[in-house]
């Protein structure tokens, strides 16, 4: 988070080398996206410029064609005496001027959505490619990133948009006030002169907006996610237990309150700004047509001088007042396009060797060599000083309460991070030294805080192994050893059933999703992992904590069988399911201080016997001394304050009283 407090407190209004950095990148894109609808667009735009000072003076010489015939001053001499020329010639540039705004416009369109699908490509393969999820944890960079996912697609179309309107704006007053000086010089300083004060107010105005808007964001942020909770499922659960309804409407009540009282004072800020303005921008072209037309009368003037002076005034002023609401949008587009291209610069959170070494099957063994590790550079150590091996082909499994650091070292075995200090090893190799999507490729994994996909049970499954994603006979296989065939096969439309907790399409399309049990969705994260079967290493982080005894003793017999000759790390609080491992790990706060097979363990008396000890007593029923009122059970037991890990946690993370789970066969 830090410095965003401090950014906070003003605009970060770019400079000029951002201003134009971020132009060239926007047309850079938008010459990517649509190379032949940027020229057409831009040319388009500059006829657009030249064809209002091309219909003023043609109608001025008109007008004095039909006044003084062939001897009208100025008109080029295959017009003059020409009105019909001169009519042709005018209608021809006025149905061009209305054809080109509806041509500007689609063109825009199509610019825009070129422009978004391959902005919306990049910023996503961008965050695709960042490697680890260091980035995705730190909440200065998640708020860059929500601010470029909202704005990415719109702000490089803006500031083509808003460039190219500068410039057709840019063309219109350089050519009506060139009609202006021919006629008076002495009326076109004026004219520009008066339309000065509001261009400079506009652009004050302007700036304060967007200094409000950028204080606001935070509130507006704030604003969105009440809104959210009020309509989410899981929170809405809790906000009608707990009847937290209205405290969260009122927060969401005093934010928009807050944004709206910064609006208003803007508003009225504008509004006071803009009555004298007005007066002047009246004023002026009154004045000016006052004298024009005496002069007229006099003789000094044309009636054509007077309309192409009437025009010309009128053009100028809606063309400034045009520009200062193009660089007003320009201005919050080039704000915006500062997030996209934040992100875009963002470097990787896991550094890849330019030529990293390729990840060989698993010979050997893993192996943690003295890892240190912790979050942030000012946060607690998670891990300290661990060194640990995994021979190939065996199975290990982590034990220890919560917090002790169990699924942040599963985390740095597929580098998801790095260790702070220390390293992980493959056969030998420093993991740093091989690229994260080659190492992840020989690893299967089933985390504790799983995804649970709105898609059909059959993607949810071959996700696991996209390239096997039409290979019925194995996702069926994976489901079975998963146990969810049962389930899955009896769904309306088997394995092609959509899952969903959010869309919904009507009543008679197949589309709209049937909702799955918390233990469902489990049995399908573990077939996800069981899809790719046949890697080196398979991690299992608290596999069956949401699963009925039945499917849990599946699941656990199912992976006993796969482990046998697999790699495997399991994770997990029910110590019953984890006593047939090769080797069990203690971990206490991040250091290890028990290793070895289940009997030696019970045998030291330390941890781990106390553990099992204690879920013994809970499988057991009220034994004499079983869990109540003893020392600080809460804490002791590995599931007494397991709940809420992750979204998924407390689900019957134990099943106490239950007399069929594998914990209970084992102890007893
Ligand atoms: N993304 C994160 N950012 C900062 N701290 C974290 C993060 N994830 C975990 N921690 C902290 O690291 C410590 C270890 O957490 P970890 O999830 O590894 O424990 P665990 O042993 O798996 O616990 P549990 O049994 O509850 O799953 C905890 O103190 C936790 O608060």
């Amino acid at each position: 988070m830090g410095g965003s407090g401090a950014d906070r407190a003003r605009p970060q209004g770019p400079g000029p080398r951002a201003v134009f950095a971020r132009t060239r990148r926007s047309l850079e894109i938008a010459w990517r996206a649509a190379p032949a609808t940027l020229t057409a667009y831009g040319l388009l735009n500059v006829a657009a410029g030249l064809l209002p000072a091309a219909v003023t003076l043609l109608t001025k010489w008109l007008l004095d064609t039909l006044q003084f015939g062939a001897q009208a001053p100025g008109v080029p001499g295959a017009l003059a005496g020409e009105p019909v020329r001169v009519v042709v010639l005018l209608g021809v540039c006025t149905l061009s001027t209305a054809l080109s705004g509806h041509l500007v416009t689609y063109l825009g369109g199509r610019i825009r959505r070129e422009v978004g699908l391959l902005v919306q490509q990049r910023l996503y393969a961008k965050v695709d490619g960042l490697g680890g999820l260091r980035r995705f944890e730190d909440p200065a960079f998640l708020d860059r990133l929500r601010l470029a996912q909202t704005s990415a697609s719109s702000a490089p179309e803006e500031i083509i948009e808003s460039l190219f309107g500068i410039v057709t704006t840019a063309l219109m007053i350089a050519g009506l006030l060139g009609i202006l000086v021919t006629i008076s010089p002495v009326v076109t300083a004026v004219t520009v002169l008066a339309a000065l004060p509001a261009l400079f107010v506009q652009l004050s105005l302007n700036r304060s907006r967007a200094g409000m808007m950028w204080r606001m964001s935070p509130r507006l942020r704030r604003q969105v996610f009440y809104r959210a909770l009020m309509v989410n499922p899981a929170a809405i659960k809790e906000a009608r237990l707990f009847g937290a309804g209205g405290f969260l409407l009122d927060r969401m009540g005093r934010e928009t309150a807050e944004v709206n009282r910064a609006e208003e004072r803007v508003d009225r800020r504008t509004v006071a700004a803009h009555a004298p303005l007005a007066l002047l921008g009246a004023l002026v072209p009154a004045g000016g047509l006052v004298w024009m037309v005496g002069a007229a009368v006099r003789g000094d003037f044309t009636i054509g001088d007077v309309s192409a002076f009437v025009a010309a005034v009128a053009g100028v002023q809606s063309a400034l007042t045009g520009t200062v609401e193009t660089l007003s949008r320009a201005y919050q587009a080039l704000l915006l396009m500062g997030h996209y291209d934040d992100v875009m610069d963002t470097p990787p959170d896991l550094p890849v060797p330019r030529f990293p070494r390729p990840v060989g099957p698993l010979r050997t063994a893993v192996r943690l060599e003295d890892v240190w590790f912790r979050y942030t550079d000012d946060g607690p150590w998670v891990l300290r000083g661990v060194s640990l091996t995994i021979p190939a082909g065996r199975s290990l499994a982590l034990v220890g309460l919560n917090g002790a650091g169990k699924s942040s070292l599963v985390k740095l075995l597929c580098r998801m991070y790095d260790p702070t200090r220390g390293r992980v090893l493959w056969d030998g190799e420093d993991i740093r030294e091989t690229d994260p999507r080659e190492l992840r490729a020989r690893m299967s994994a089933v985390f504790q805080d799983f995804m649970a996909y709105d898609l059909s049970v059959r993607e949810n499954i071959a996700i696991g192994a996209l390239e096997h994603a039409d290979d019925t006979g194995r996702i069926r296989e994976a489901a079975r050893d998963a146990g969810a065939d049962g389930f899955a096969a009896d769904l309306p439309s088997g394995y092609d059933t959509m899952l969903s907790r959010e869309f919904y399409q009507g009543e008679a399309d197949e589309e709209s999703g049937v909702t799955l049990s918390g233990g469902q969705w489990q049995r399908l994260a573990v077939a996800r992992a069981l899809m790719r079967r046949g890697r080196d290493l398979l991690i299992v982080d608290e596999p069956t904590s949401g699963l009925d005894p039945q499917a849990e003793r599946e699941v656990h017999d199912r992976l006993r069988a796969l482990r046998n000759g697999t790699t495997t790390v399991l994770v997990s609080h029910r110590l019953g399911a984890i006593r047939g491992v090769d080797r069990i790990v203690v971990l206490q706060d991040g250091r290890i201080t028990e290793e070895g097979r289940h009997a030696e363990l019970m045998a030291l008396g330390g941890e781990y016997a106390r553990l099992f000890a204690l879920q013994a007593e809970g499988y057991t029923g009220p034994g004499e001394d079983a869990g109540n009122g003893g020392t600080g059970n809460e804490d002791a037991g590995p599931e007494g304050a397991g709940d809420g890990d992750g979204g998924h946690g407390g689900t019957g993370r134990d099943l106490p009283g239950t007399a069929s789970g594998p914990a209970v066969e084992a102890i007893a």
